[in-house]
């Protein structure tokens, strides 16, 4: 079929407790015709497939993953049976009082009028509630009626209770195993159950099931939790704004403002869009999107986050983004995306535990026939070792270690403005060895200052400056804004330029009056005859100074020097300091000249390379990268190259704008400290990686070896496996509460 039509589709999948639910997912729906490229994602319920045209239905789709026991929805609908468990959850900075009747007007975080799909049920309101609540009732009856009556009536209750306790997990296992999936934890506790039942070991049987529904009830709400940390950010921006329609106000749902409309935010309420403030003044609270709790003065022009708070005036804006694609909108698409770039750590115990349950059971088998058939061992003690061995067969902890880890650190990291693309980012920024800094807006402000004005002999500041200004009028450079701010602040009317021209790395050019101008830098300007020899010496002392000098040209004829000073960031030295206690080495690369980059360098304690163009940067982060991981920071606006070509690239600060899509990671506050905290997250996960796998794998192996010799039995045996997925779950939300920003 050469002309068949191949689309991506995408589904929301409820019920997915733990890994184990997604590999079933996963392979149910791969095994299907027309069907690839299938993408499970726990945490946030999403299901993707490339579907061919002419093969499977969606429908079909569908059918299959409820047959398993999950509820799906095309993405964007209501998922039938959804269910969510509540929690006291905190909802990240949003504990802020914010104005009643403001907060009234505008629908607030309004967390009752989530998405359908969200509505939340109690745990015992869902199946496996039910389930829980069922036998664990069945299981207190028999034992009553053991203890009151004989202990035959009692058995009988035993056996009801495993038998009504199994029937809805033998269920999922015989779906499973239709779609050619044997080895499930459903199949291998059927078995168990059931062969528990054979051996007369009812009692056990009914408590290893109640325990297994129990189990599975934790199970979700772990992932529940997990899943809330990124779900609150979407409740940051309020679901109502207030719209200026021909003068008028109106109240109108937050995804149907255009662009270019006008919304009033009164104090004390929430940004309802990214917008441009268009009237008022007043601090407004970043701290949701950015993770910057000082709030900061905007005024007209300025722009605003949606899901930020207006704390003091009133405020007009003129929405600049939809809904669907403002900047928490895009920070949630990209934190549920990360799920699919997944660590390398991840794939390898995907791998692992492919063949680990059916080896356990290969085991299991053995254990069993073994000892009775080679040493006339009693087959009632080996089956039953047996079926305890069944029972740890489940990887469920392993699996889950490595994505509800990484779940925690993304929203962790969300919160304080640190986004990273996924577990791959993660496991890559963890062993970060260099951090190349791009020097303008990174470690600078990126805001340069014209500080000194030294015209030629025979020439007048003014008449420099208008030049200068001329030439540069076209141009967004740093340096092109600070010196047509200086041309501005001097009351002074640039002359008309034409044909002006960049040129990259050195300087630019323009035809200012008709006659051929440049502002360049010393080095370059050799080529227009040079500097007069009284001003290289000048020049010279002003770089040292950690000034960027720019000598100004009329045809060939110089017309002096202009030097500006960008101011390093105030917590840059700070950041190179704490990089270095993390063993983390810093570098600046600069288009600027080696003299202004060694004193800027040199006292933020960072070593540099300087002059180069941006070709020059690309080889340079080749180079280092030879001999370790680089991590590149750049605004993200001129350097994305750059970004790209370094094992990890970070956008920080404004440019994060344009750069979430493209970089690897993003810094949101303009805060160069924000590195060793990404770098210290990134550790933190690692570190709570390895302590999962160590949890889930050491408590396998001892309850492995413990069954065998009969030390422990069935109910221990999943007590121990729940256990370890709750243990491995509970321990990886603690990164939640991880503060990146604090060293040690
Ligand atoms: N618009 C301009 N006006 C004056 N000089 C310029 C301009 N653009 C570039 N230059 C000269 O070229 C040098 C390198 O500029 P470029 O923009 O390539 O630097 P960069 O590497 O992006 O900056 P940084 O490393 O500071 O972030 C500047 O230091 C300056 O001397
Ligand atoms: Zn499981």
């Amino acid at each position: 079929m050469s002309d068949s039509v191949i689309q991506r589709r995408e589904w929301t999948v409820s019920g997915m407790d733990c890994a184990a639910c997604t590999a079933k997912v996963t392979k149910a729906v791969e095994r299907l015709p027309g069907v690839s490229d299938v993408k499970v994602a726990l945490i946030s319920e999403r299901l993707s497939l490339t579907l061919t045209d002419g093969g499977t239905e969606a429908q079909e789709i569908e059918a299959v993953v409820r047959r398993l026991g999950y509820g799906i929805a095309p993405k964007g609908q209501t998922v039938p049976g959804a269910r969510k468990f509540v929690l006291p959850i905190e909802a990240p900075h949003d504990d802020r009082p914010v104005g009643e009747p403001a907060a009234a007007m505008t629908g607030g975080p309004a967390k009752d009028s989530a998405a359908p799909a969200d509505r939340s049920l109690r745990w015992y309101q869902t199946g496996k509630g039910r389930l829980v609540i069922l036998t664990g009732t069945l299981l207190v009856l028999a034992w009553a009626f053991e203890l009151l009556t004989s202990s035959e009536t009692g058995r009988w209750a035993f056996v009801l209770a495993c038998v009504i306790g199994v029937a809805p997990i033998a269920k999922r296992a015989f779906e499973a195993l239709r779609m050619g999936q044997p080895f499930t934890i459903e199949s291998l506790m059927t078995i168990a159950a059931i062969g528990a039942l054979f051996i007369g070991a009812a009692e056990e049987a009914a408590l290893v099931v109640f325990l297994f529904a129990v189990g599975e009830v934790l199970e979700g709400v772990a992932a529940g939790k997990a899943r809330d940390g990124i779900r609150a950010l979407a409740n940051l921006v309020p679901k109502t704004a207030i719209v200026e329609i021909d003068g008028q106000t109106r109240e109108v749902p937050a995804n149907s403002l255009a662009i270019g409309q006008v919304i009033l935010v009164r104090p004390g309420d929430r940004v309802a869009a990214d917008g441009e403030i268009v009237e008022g003044l007043g601090g407004i609270d970043e701290s949701p999107v950015t993770g910057e709790s000082v709030p900061v003065t905007k005024g007209p022009g300025e722009a605003v986050f949606a899901g930020s708070v207006n704390t003091e005036a009133a405020l007009r804006i003129r929405v600049t983004r939809e809904a669907s694609d403002n900047t928490i909108a895009r920070i949630i698409r990209l934190v549920e995306e990360a799920e699919d770039a997944r660590a390398p750590t991840e794939r390898f115990i995907d791998r692992f535990s492919r063949w680990y349950m059916p080896a356990i059971v290969a085991v299991a088998a053995l254990v069993i026939i073994v000892p009775p058939l080679a040493f006339g061992a009693a087959w009632e003690t080996w089956i039953y070792r047996g079926l305890a061995l069944l029972l740890i067969g489940c990887p469920c902890a392993l699996v889950i270690s490595v994505p509800a880890a990484i779940a925690s650190s993304l929203s962790a990291g969300a919160k304080r403005g640190l986004l990273m693309k996924g577990g791959a980012v993660i496991e890559a920024a963890a062993s970060v060895t260099q951090v190349a800094f791009d020097k303008t807006g990174t470690l600078t402000h990126g805001r340069p200052v014209v500080t000194d004005l030294i015209p030629t002999s025979g020439i007048g500041e003014a008449e420099l400056l208008q030049v200068a200004g001329a030439v540069e009028s076209g141009s967004s450079h740093p340096l092109a804004r600070a010196i047509l701010a200086r041309v501005d602040k001097a009351g002074i009317a640039p002359l008309p330029s034409q044909n002006a021209r960049a040129l990259v790395g050195k300087g630019v050019e323009a035809t200012v009056a008709g006659v051929q101008a440049w502002v360049s830098s010393p080095a370059h300007a050799a080529e227009h005859g040079g500097i007069a020899s009284d001003q290289t010496s000048v020049a010279a002392r002003l770089e040292s100074e950690g000034k960027t000098v720019v000598a100004v040209f009329r045809q060939d004829q110089p017309l002096g020097l202009i030097a500006m000073r960008d101011e390093p960031r105030a917590d840059a030295a700070e950041a190179v300091r704490q990089l270095q206690a993390l063993n983390v080495g810093s570098i600046m690369l600069t288009g600027d000249n080696p003299r202004t980059a060694e004193a800027i360098a040199g006292d933020l304690g960072m070593s540099f390379r300087a002059g180069m163009m941006p070709e020059d940067k690309l080889e340079a982060i080749r180079e280092l990268g030879a001999s370790g991981q680089v991590m590149m920071i750049g605004d993200g606006i001129n350097d994305a190259p750059a970004l790209k070509q370094a094992g990890i690239g970070v956008a920080m600060g404004s440019g994060t704008d344009v750069a979430l899509e493209t970089a690897d990671a993003a810094i949101l506050r303009d805060r160069v400290t924000d590195v060793p905290a990404l770098i210290r997250l990134a550790r933190a996960t690692m570190g709570n990686i390895r302590q999962n796998v160590t949890i889930a794998l050491g408590l396998k192996a001892v309850f492995l070896v413990t069954s065998v010799l009969g030390i422990t039995g069935l109910w221990i045996a999943i007590l121990a496996d729940t256990g370890a997925t709750v243990l491995v779950t509970l321990n990886a939300l603690r990164l939640m509460r991880f503060r990146p920003d604090q060293e040690g």
